[in-house]
């Protein structure tokens, strides 16, 4: 199976998930990516079953639009019932990193109003060791410089992120991305707690303190469910 395949698979079977677990009426929290893409495209066929949506992007809100489904401004919503989104890493604990898309800051504002983060991933995410992949880190762009020498001091190399035409990468809420390769994190609790609290950063793309509580894995074998 390609990596899409899998990824396609895993959407399914988030589809599956909300559509047995989530009442009907109910907002569905909807993150960003291709994981998510196939995602939104699978539970759209049953939009009616939800009130709406609360996205996490600019992307997927065009996309949820697309197939008709109503997105809802976040401060108009007291509860989620679910947040289903991927991730670019998941360690044992259910520990992410996110932010490979850019979303992270919406992101880890809607997964922290969800009662539970559904993770949807194929298997090449899962990690023994966070790390590997560069961590994303949202920032104000004038403290972009200053915020790369503190993640030097951590024996990490950060890179300005580029968009596709070479120009600095903005996020949807105006910032740059720092992405800051050659970490390991064995502790994702304490660097996410730690890198928040420097000033010019507007999100780092650990989600440890609020990680995953249950994760669909896509594999070869099928669908695998872990809860944490
Ligand atoms: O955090 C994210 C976007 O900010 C995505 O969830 C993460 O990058 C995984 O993306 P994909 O499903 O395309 O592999």
């Amino acid at each position: 199976m390609t990596q899409d395949e899998l990824k396609q698979q895993v959407g399914r079977a988030a589809a599956n998930y909300v559509l047995s677990n989530v009442a009907h009426g109910a907002v569905l929290g909807v993150g960003t990516g291709s994981t998510v893409n196939f995602f939104i495209d699978e539970v759209a066929a049953f939009k009616d079953r939800f009130r709406g949506a609360v996205s996490s992007s600019n992307a997927s809100t065009a996309r949820l639009r697309a197939h008709g489904f109503e997105v809802l401004e976040l401060n108009d919503i007291e509860t989620l019932p679910v947040y289903v989104d991927g991730a670019d890493e998941i360690d044992a604990a259910g520990h992410m990193i996110k932010g490979g898309g850019g979303a992270l800051t919406r992101e880890k504002i809607v997964a922290m109003v969800a009662q539970t983060f559904v993770c949807i991933v194929d298997e090449s995410k899962r990690v023994d060791l966070l790390g590997a992949f560069p961590l994303p880190v949202e920032v104000i762009p004038m403290a972009s410089a200053a915020i790369a020498r503190r993640f030097v001091d951590l024996d990490g190399q950060p890179t300005l992120r580029v968009a596709k035409d070479g120009s600095t990468f903005v996020t949807d809420n105006g910032n740059w991305v720092l992405d800051v390769h050659g970490l390991r994190i064995p502790d994702p609790v304490g660097l996410e707690a730690e890198v928040n609290n420097w000033p010019g950063v507007v999100t780092v793309g650990l989600f440890a303190r609020r990680g995953a509580n249950i994760s669909l894995l896509g594999t070869k074998e099928g669908v695998h469910r872990i809860d944490y």
